[in-house]
């Protein structure tokens, strides 16, 4: 889940999100604060330091105070620069704390989601919200706070300085302030909008990139390059205009800002000049003023900017809830039933309906697979075979009957028991970038060296099964092997699970006879008396089996055994 408070406005939402992350580092966080006082300190001195430096020193004629008032510049400097080093290292690392605690905890919420969830959403909008949407929450959560508390020091600090100057000039910089904020508040909206924009069309290229990436094969088979670059093209054109926006809408509030503060420095340029004339002022206090002056502007400026970058957290803030407002369809029970060891894996469904929205696939399916068979599932194209796989892993629940594993409820059992004990073999399976080995201990962590290579010389892949064949590379996306290679090394990876119920979604269609026919050999000889459930188009294709069960307008209908089951197997 990730922790997202329903209630306050948008930026407390997004402070109090991050707050559990920055928690842990609070020590880090004050220690930030500090030395960034430190630093706006140590900045704030020189104005103070210049005006005896003119009046004392060089009006005075005090050669003495001038070389003094030098040395505490440069020691002022040297210390400045120190100090900024080590804030901003600490900043970075506290900064990449939070990012990556609040990145894991949409992760971890993306793993629990259902594939519908994935079937319906673009891969690139989840890959802008782990991203660029994160990275705008995280920057306000810690840049707002920081940033105001240092801002709110130097304000006073500054304050201070100049009222001791001059409190007339002071008050004559302060007035602009309620223009300062009314500007800010009439460009809201404006701002809003723009990083909204931004926002979306940076999700539409990644979604763009992310699609065609993954189907560039099939781009280049159908000669159809040069559409893709053009829909690339239009893509580049409404992110850009989008960015000139937000930037006409960040340049344009910033603007206004920087005018009202260049005004400021006028008006103590009009009238502290005109004092001086007068004899009212010093020229070391007017020179002394435009400096604070300009200096006072920095906590304005920064305040302008947490409020550009909460306008533009808000919208992030915003496209995260409505990820954070998918919930998983399958949770784990808080207090499971233990399966009886040994797992037997019989499996029994009861009146199972279940359908994608309005849309019924499974009506009233019931089905009674003792521990050990070999069943065939048999069924038309679209009749339902794969949704019934995904509920047996509970990818999601039955809206009405269940389904028992050993005679226990699968909702009662723990989720990932359920699916080490029932594992998919499907036609097209995943293999994750790396090496054999890494695939294989992808779902045995713990398998030693031994098992993987027994693992594999039992799935027919002999020519693998030695230590160098660990380490070949899958490649990206499983390029570097063939199908019937690929299938194989599921079925190693099957070997490892361990498992009592396995299912094959058409796991051999499509392959060469000889290459089917050993696939299936393999799989008998290993699983022997476990409970299997062979999907396929093609009984011819799957060896001896103890049933065939054909899934047909919704209900499990169980078929004479009366057909030549096993022609294929005797052939070889
Ligand atoms: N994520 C989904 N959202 C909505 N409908 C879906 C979804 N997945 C499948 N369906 C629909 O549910 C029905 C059953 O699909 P399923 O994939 O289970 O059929 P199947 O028997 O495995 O088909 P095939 O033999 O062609 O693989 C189909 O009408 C399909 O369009």
């Amino acid at each position: 889940m990730i922790a997202l408070r329903k209630k306050g406005s948008l930026p407390l939402q997004a402070l109090a999100w991050a707050w559990p992350t920055v928690r842990g580092r609070a020590g880090a966080a004050a220690g930030i604060v500090v030395l960034s006082f430190l630093a706006s300190g140590a900045a704030l001195l020189p104005p103070y330091l210049t005006q005896r430096l003119v009046d004392d020193g060089i009006v005075g004629g005090r050669m003495d105070v001038v070389l003094q008032l030098c040395g505490v510049f440069l020691a002022l400097l040297v210390a400045g620069v120190a100090v900024e080093a080590v804030s901003r290292l600490a900043y970075l690392k506290l900064s990449a704390h939070v990012l990556f605690g609040l990145r894991e905890q949409i992760y971890r919420h993306l793993q629990t989601l259902a594939p519908t969830y994935y079937a319906r959403t673009r891969g690139g909008e989840i890959l802008s919200r782990l991203d660029g949407d994160v990275a705008e929450v995280q920057r306000f959560a810690i840049d707002a706070p920081m940033g105001l508390l240092n801002a709110a020091f130097s304000l006073v600090v500054a304050l201070a300085l100049m009222l001791s100057l001059s409190p007339l000039l002071t008050a004559l910089v302060f007035a602009l302030v309620p223009l300062h904020v009314a500007a800010l508040l009439g460009s809201r909206p404006w701002l809003e909008r723009s990083a909204q924009a931004v926002r979306q069309q940076s999700a539409a290229m990644s979604s763009f990139f992310v699609e065609s990436l993954r189907a560039m094969k099939f781009i280049q088979a159908t000669n159809a390059g040069a559409r893709q670059e053009a829909e690339l093209r239009a893509h580049h054109g409404d992110y850009f205009a989008a960015l000139r926006r937000s930037q006409v809408a960040s340049l344009g509030a910033g603007g206004v800002q920087r005018i009202l503060s260049g005004l400021g420095v006028l008006l103590v340029f009009a009238v502290g000049g005109s004092l001086a004339a007068a004899g009212e002022l010093t020229v070391g206090v007017v020179v002394a003023f435009i400096a604070y002056t300009t200096r006072a502007a920095g906590p304005l400026q920064t305040a302008a900017g947490v409020f550009m970058g909460w306008q533009r957290a808000k919208v992030s803030l915003q496209r995260i809830r409505e990820l954070a407002a998918e919930l998983p369809t399958v949770t784990s029970p808080a207090q499971p039933v233990a399966l009886a060891q040994p797992v037997r894996g019989d499996l029994r469904l009861v009146d199972v309906r279940f359908g994608y929205g309005e849309a019924r696939v499974l009506d009233g399916a019931s089905l009674d697979i003792p521990a050990g068979r070999k069943l065939a599932l048999i069924g038309a194209s679209g009749a339902g075979k794969s949704t019934l796989i995904d509920l047996l892993q509970r990818h999601y629940d039955p809206g009405a009957g269940h389904i028992l594993l050993d005679g226990v409820r699968l909702d009662r059992l723990d989720l990932a028991e359920l699916r080490r004990r029932v594992v998919v073999v499907d036609q097209d399976p995943v293999l994750m970038p790396g090496s054999v080995r890494d695939n294989l201990r992808f779902v045995a962590p713990d398998a030693d060296e031994p098992a993987l290579l027994r693992a594999l010389d039992l799935a027919g892949l002999a020519r693998f099964a030695h230590a160098g064949g660990l380490d070949k590379a899958v490649g990206a996306s499983a390029s570097a092997l063939s199908r019937g290679e690929r299938l194989r090394i599921a079925l190693a990876r099957a070997i490892l699970q361990d498992p009592a119920v396995l299912i094959l979604d058409e796991t051999t269609s499509g392959l060469d006879l000889p290459v089917a026919q050993a696939i299936v050999m393999a799989v008998d000889r290993v699983f022997a008396g476990r409970t299997r459930i062979v999907i396929t188009h093609n009984l011819a294709s799957v060896g001896e089996l103890d049933g065939v069960v054909e899934l047909r307008d919704g209900a499990l209908v169980e078929q004479p055994p009366a057909r030549p089951l096993a022609p294929l197997l005797r052939a070889v």
